[in-house]
């Protein structure tokens, strides 16, 4: 990728642009290049007191960047940055469905997917599917049909509607949602425990239609709704992929698939007719202020200027902490108990479109890339790992998540919780020192050796990056764009490394090797492992 315009033509077939990313030559590494070492250099100089207020205003979020590096030099060194890796045009290939996910050829559109702009080329087929599941939701909400839905998908056909689900629906859901995804049987177990065949629909989803687990589920589904004496199996089964025809020799008709396509990647497709759970769950409305809060999101990351662009900051943020710091993960910490399952959604995000080592030219990386993207709700947090963060012999960033308000009756609760939430950050940031501390342990220590002992070990070093993200509450339109922001935040960083975010080659190594070792569990022809592996495959067959 290079920063300049050339970098990108008009798509003959589409009219959008189109990175070239076979540039010949390959433009310099990232690391060999002015930017990057002014970048760096600045970095190191900047400052990390929260001396200055610094925070960014998006659509239902304030992002709270003043508990990071920050300094004007390290502002203007991000900017010419993202000028030298072509950010401008690469945006402009996004958002404009040229081929943004270079190693699968196609666009990664998920923008289209919550846009309002009928002149995108795929605006129609794109509202087709919205419509057809906004229908199917009205006429079973009319009817009353379906007391349980189970949703059979896994990875990005499962994460986005089991957080939403959990999230907005935490005060109660329209009808009893399960969420099975595992291969585990104990997961499609407990699944169908006490469920009524008569009332139960089954959402298959999976954009491949390909994927073990959910289909060796949706198989169990299957036999377990004919056990339960239903006749017409079909009328208790939707699917939800781009698989037609997978969808069909499972016995799912063709009016009961909802679709999505290529373009919109497994962990962006949320916003696609697998979030059909979400409108079972929570109502059309719902939905719709999902993908409202998310395009308004996408307006902000499009013109937002740099300085004031919240996913943008967001990621050159993470930039200085991965690489010029050194920290090699991130922890989510949401204070708000509703977003339990913010973390996992976002380990896949990050994790999958960012865990690359080989960069867009083909080339090995010349930094670091992708962290290590974890965390627990707190307060929860607090009581688990929050020690490790403190104390640590490795610093690690946090992003703190909460709600100016709550939706409970419980002032004093959210109270605390804030002034938790509040409080970490404060002492991951000032720390705690030896002088400080001394007297304070003298007090309860007349021993003077064994004071400074004792003080010691209750040292904490500070200067922890940390970032508030701030919802005004916990809605529809603001958990949109919280979403939208880590995408966009994601798509950024893949930017700067010129890795491709989109693609996701690691994970289909270990499906070809257990696909294997599953048939020779099953009394297949021994193929050649290491002595463990062939150990255990001996032992279990
Ligand atoms: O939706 P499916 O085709 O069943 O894929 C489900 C998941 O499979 C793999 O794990 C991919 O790495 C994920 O990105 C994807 O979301």
């Amino acid at each position: 990728m290079s920063g300049s315009n050339d970098a990108v033509t008009a798509d003959r077939n589409t009219g959008a642009t189109t990175p070239l990313w076979d540039a010949n030559p390959a433009p310099a590494p990232l690391a060999d290049t002015q930017a990057w070492r002014q970048f760096v250099v600045s970095a190191q100089h900047a400052d990390l007191t929260a001396a200055t207020l610094r925070i960014v205003k998006a659509p239902h979020v304030a992002v709270d960047l003043s508990a990071q590096a920050q300094s004007p030099a390290l502002m203007a060194a991000g900017e010419a940055l993202l000028l030298e890796r072509g950010f401008d045009p690469a945006r402009a290939c996004l958002l404009e469905g040229g081929m943004a996910n270079c190693t699968e050829a196609r666009p990664a559109w998920h923008t289209a997917l919550r846009s309002a702009d009928a002149s995108l080329r795929v605006a129609d087929q794109v509202a087709t599917e919205r419509e057809r599941v906004r229908n199917f939701v009205r006429r079973a909400d009319a009817e009353g049909r379906y007391k349980h839905v189970v949703n059979i998908g896994i990875g990005g056909s499962d994460w986005g509607p089991r957080l939403v689900v959990s999230a907005l629906g935490n005060a109660g859901t329209r009808r009893e949602m399960r969420f099975v995804s595992n291969i585990d049987g104990h997961a499609i177990e407990s699944g169908l425990l006490g469920l009524d065949p008569l009332h139960t629909l089954f959402i298959v989803s999976s954009k491949s239609f390909n994927t073990i687990e959910t289909l060796r589920n949706a198989e169990r589904a299957i036999e377990w709704l004919r056990a339960g004496g239903v006749q017409d199996v079909n009328a208790h089964m939707v699917a939800v992929t781009s698989n037609v025809a997978g969808a069909a020799k499972l016995g799912i008709t063709e009016d009961h698939v909802f679709k999505l396509w290529d373009w919109a990647g497994g962990r962006y497709s949320v916003w696609s007719s697998i979030g059909l759970p979400i409108a079972l769950a929570l109502g059309v409305e719902t939905l719709d202020g999902l993908l409202q809060g998310a395009a308004e999101m996408d307006a902000h990351f499009a013109s937002a200027p740099i300085s004031e662009n919240a996913p943008v900051q967001l990621a050159l943020t993470a930039l200085v902490n991965r690489n010029v710091f050194g920290y090699p993960s991130l922890n989510i910490a949401a204070y708000d108990a509703r977003l339990t399952n913010l973390a996992p959604y976002l380990q896949q995000l990050d994790m999958e479109s960012l865990g690359k080592s080989v960069d867009v030219y083909g080339r090995p990386v010349s930094v670091p890339t992708g962290s290590l993207v974890w965390g627990v709700s707190g307060t929860d947090a607090q009581h688990t790992f929050f020690q490790w963060l403190h104390q640590g012999t490795d610093p690690t960033p946090v992003d703190f998540v909460v709600c100016r308000e709550a939706d409970h009756t419980f002032a004093e609760h959210h109270r605390l919780l804030l002034a938790n939430c509040l409080a970490q950050r404060e002492a991951l940031l000032r720390g705690k020192s030896f002088d400080t501390l001394l007297p304070e342990v003298a007090k309860t220590e007349s021993d003077p050796e064994r004071a400074a002992w004792l003080a010691r070990h209750k040292v904490h070093p500070g200067g922890r990056p940390s970032t508030l993200l701030v919802l005004p509450r916990l809605t529809a339109q603001s958990l949109g764009a919280l979403l939208a922001l880590y995408e966009h935040k994601v798509f950024v960083q893949g930017i700067v490394w010129g890795i491709n975010p989109f693609d996701q080659w690691g994970v289909e190594y270990g499906k070809v090797l257990a696909t294997g070792i599953a048939e020779e569990l099953n009394g297949g022809k021994t193929k050649p492992h290491d002595v463990s592996t062939a150990h255990w495959v001996d032992e279990w067959k």
